[in-house]
């Protein structure tokens, strides 16, 4: 089993770049489907495992595609299938951006329900339903979504129930070659969804709002691959200030955009973290105790979910009683488990956490249970007395490039050691088998109500019998899309 060791104590100092962001590149890598001519040159790719499931979901569907010196150049001109293979899919949540651009350049996608990190259910009710807004047919069954369109998708108003970060990506990129114009409203706002647009737009697409809470899309006949060069990595960033400051550091973070951090800027500052902005990035000090604050995550441009964990690590060693409220996904707490192997004194109550901060943490053998817990118990054990040991470190893979080699060059004592070879495929034996008695537990509670779907309207035509009530196949896609596989 690989894990990562970390012998805490050691200040952090010195400088840090971010890479591009993983929230960023992914959808903006699923839209280069959309060009039906020219190639797509994508520059800031980091080198992430997500990166790496796209590219093969990609290359899968008939693009090709050379990386390079964090450089994709992606021809898409002859896609091939509209299915996207299920053991990509479930890999990873992201892979399900693929079901826009397949839908508007080919008419059709077919694509099992996605995987990703276990931290909620994860619906995808807003993404259908703005899919058949937009004409769509969509039938699910059998761990798959199959979309169709008879001729173009048509322009529609969409109100979302919740400001979904994906859906609102999904339906963008569906709309950017349907006939007429979209609005998405109660869209999100974050600056990975205004990356997209302007990604679309260099295109040649029309999408006005990025940003807002009302994204306007005017559908266009065709678009062209062209350059981008991805955003800085929020998340990434906001997880080096916080090692910084857990150590009382004194660390560069360069290219971090202070204004995509604002809440978590404002939260280090309340508790006494020292934060300058620089021409090309973030400078943070920590001399002083730091102190306690409560924080409440919310969609952009409130305290981001993706940074709960990390800010929780820096909130156990600060004085004073903290109060974190988890509003976005409703099973974000894993690393709660973790921390208190560390000695972290948490209560949880429901979506919030009570942190008794201030008290000594411990090296502990400890696990990381998704990605962003991964990241937030790299954080913690730089600050614990003694070693660390933390494994499940394929899930900071996901979303960290090099994230050891970035904190041994701030001077963390910091070390990966790789799975020995057989040790590895005997994890992945395991992982595998979980997977599937997992999938095969989906699948079964998941047919039992398409079953009783059918059985209510057995009174009906065969062919009704067979067509999915919306509503029924809402409920299968929301038990489908607890991932089990993360
Ligand atoms: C690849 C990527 O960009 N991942 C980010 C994206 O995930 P993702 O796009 O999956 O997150 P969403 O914004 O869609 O999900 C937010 C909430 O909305 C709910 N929901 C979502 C869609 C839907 O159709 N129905 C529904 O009810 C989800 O269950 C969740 O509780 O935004 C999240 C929220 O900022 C981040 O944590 C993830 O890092
Ligand atoms: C939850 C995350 O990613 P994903 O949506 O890809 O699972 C994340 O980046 O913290």
């Amino acid at each position: 089993m690989s894990k990562i060791i970390v012998r805490g104590g050691q200040r952090l100092t010195g400088n840090v770049r971010v890479s591009g962001a993983k929230n960023a590149v992914l959808p903006i890598l699923a839209a280069t489907l959309l060009a039906q001519e020219g190639e797509s040159i994508i520059s800031d790719v980091p080198s992430l495992d997500d990166v790496n499931t796209i590219q093969q979901v990609l290359a899968a569907l008939g693009a090709s595609l050379t990386y390079e010196n964090e450089t994709m150049r992606i021809s898409a001109q002859q896609l091939t299938t509209y299915e996207a293979p299920y053991e990509l899919v479930r890999k990873m949540r992201a892979s399900f951006l693929v079901l826009g651009p397949l839908l508007a350049r080919l008419g059709r996608a077919r694509i099992s329900l996605p995987g990703g990190c276990a931290i909620g259910t994860r619906a995808i009710d807003q993404h259908l339903k703005g899919f058949e807004a937009m004409g769509a047919e969509i039938v699910l069954g059998q761990g798959f979504i199959d979309a169709r369109s008879d001729g173009k998708l048509k322009g529609a108003k969409i109100y979302l129930d919740v400001a979904s970060v994906g859906a609102t990506e999904n339906i963008m990129m569906a709309a950017v070659l349907a006939q007429g114009t979209t609005t998405i409203e109660n869209a999100a706002k974050e600056p990975e969804i205004v990356d997209l647009a302007n990604y679309l737009n260099a295109m040649g697409a029309k999408v006005r709002g990025a940003g807002t809470g009302v994204i306007r899309i005017e559908g266009v006949e065709r678009l062209s691959g062209v350059a981008h060069t991805v955003i800085p990595d929020r998340v990434e960033a906001g997880t080096y200030m916080i090692a910084a400051a857990i150590t009382g550091g004194d660390v560069h973070v360069e290219g971090a955009i202070a204004d995509h951090l604002a809440p978590v800027i404002s939260k280090l500052q309340e508790m006494g973290v020292e934060i300058e902005e620089s021409d090309n990035g973030i400078h943070v000090r920590a001399a002083s105790p730091l102190k306690s604050v409560d924080v409440k995550t919310l969609p952009y441009p409130g305290f981001p979910t993706d940074m709960q964990s990390q800010m929780m690590a820096l909130l156990m060693v600060s004085e004073g009683t903290s109060i974190v409220t988890e509003t976005v996904f409703e099973n974000r707490y894993m690393h709660v488990e973790e921390f208190r192997k560390m000695s972290g004194q948490i209560k949880v109550e429901g979506r919030t956490a009570i942190i008794s901060g201030g008290l000594p943490l411990a090296g502990a053998k400890v696990c990381a249970t998704d990605l962003r817990a991964g990241a937030a118990l790299v954080c913690a054990a730089l600050h614990a007395e003694g070693e660390t040991e933390i494994t499940g470190i394929h899930h900071v893979d996901r979303g960290y490039v090099d994230i050891t080699g970035k904190l041994a060059g701030l001077g963390a004592d910091i070390r990966r050691f790789e799975a020995a070879e057989e040790s590895a495929k005997a994890d992945a034996m395991q992982t595998f088998t979980s997977s599937v008695e997992a999938a095969v537990s989906a699948v079964t509670q998941a047919d039992a109500v398409i079953a009783v779907s059918a059985s209510d309207k057995s009174d009906k035509t065969d062919n009704a019998a067979e067509k999915t009530d919306f509503k029924r196949e809402k409920d299968v896609a929301r038990i489908k899309a607890q991932p089990t596989w993360a």
